[in-house]
């Protein structure tokens, strides 16, 4: 059924996903074009991937059958009135990647009846790790969302959602490695600050950040019954707990990933005019 994917925007989500598409057997390069403005960007794309490259939306559109695009929200509307023309409701399944902005911004902007399915991955893409969330338009079949699902599992685990959470997807797994990165940045900085040599306190940090979660996944305990098994009374553990809440840290992540939540839904109203 799809022949051919175009991709609109060459940026580092675009190049993880042509990356597990092609790992993947999903495509092969010649059934890969990507648009990209950037002369050397679209040079490296298809010398490093054999892929097909262009500057052109409007061609790579009459070329494909399956749209992804992937670039960022402030460019969403430019591009979506650069293809209008070009779509052709029949032929064409619409994916986007854009933080921020609804299946109604792509609706107002495309012809009637145009389908389109909203995606939230994050960067574990990049090693086929990512958890993606998928919400479909109201013309999207099950047979077109289960395409959508097996092309996303190239880069990592898929899970349905309502539109109306999108927000949230992205507010905590989108942007989630840049939270995680910043925990680990913190615990390095803090073997640090207790004495130990940066090298060591990285290795220690990274290792003890997956271990923690390979023995969740591993024993089926929840995170309460970890921290419990760690803590030992009067000892070490509940000392650096007693700061954790005492400064509130759950409530310092809590407010951070509203934060996001609230940017990602104020997106779609900068960008509603654009
Ligand atoms: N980064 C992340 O972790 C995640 C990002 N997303 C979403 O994915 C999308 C892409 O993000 P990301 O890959 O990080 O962004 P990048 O900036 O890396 O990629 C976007 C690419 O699109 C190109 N571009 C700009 N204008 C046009 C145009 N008119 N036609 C074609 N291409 C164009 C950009 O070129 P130039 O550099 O010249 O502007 C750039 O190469 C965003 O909407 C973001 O919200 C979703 C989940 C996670
Ligand atoms: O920061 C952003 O807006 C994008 C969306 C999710 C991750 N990065």
């Amino acid at each position: 059924m799809i022949k051919k994917i175009g991709i609109i925007g060459g940026g580092q989500m675009a190049e993880a996903l042509i990356k597990g598409f092609l790992e993947r057997d999903l495509f092969s390069p010649k059934e890969i074009l990507i648009s990209e403005p950037v002369g050397e960007r679209r040079q490296y794309l298809g010398e490093y991937y054999y892929i097909q490259t262009t500057q052109n939306n409007s061609e790579l559109v009459n070329k494909c059958n399956l749209i992804l695009l992937a670039v960022k929200p402030q460019v969403m509307g430019k591009v979506l009135e650069e293809i209008r023309d070009n779509i052709n409701p029949e032929k064409h399944l619409i994916l986007t990647i854009a933080a921020g902005l609804p299946l109604s911004f792509y609706e107002k902007r495309l012809p009637q009846k145009t389908k389109i399915v909203r995606i939230m991955p994050n960067t574990c893409a990049l090693i086929h790790k990512s958890i993606s969330a998928i919400a479909k338009g109201p013309y999207v079949s099950e047979e077109e969302l289960s395409l959508v699902e097996k092309l996303f599992s190239a880069i990592g685990e898929v899970i349905r959602v309502e539109e109306t959470y999108m927000d949230a997807v992205t507010a905590l797994s989108g942007s989630g490695p840049a939270y995680v990165a910043l925990f680990l940045e913190a615990l390095t900085d803090a073997g640090v600050r207790c004495g130990l040599p940066r090298a060591v306190a990285e290795k220690l940090a990274f290792s003890t950040l997956e271990g923690t979660l390979e023995m969740i996944k591993k024993t089926g305990k929840d995170p309460y019954q970890i921290k419990a098994m760690v803590t030992s009374p009067g000892g070490t553990t509940i000392s650096a707990l007693e700061v954790f809440y005492k400064e509130g840290f759950s409530g310092i992540v809590i407010s951070a990933i509203r934060s996001a939540f609230e940017r990602s839904k104020e997106l779609s109203k900068e960008f509603e005019n654009k």
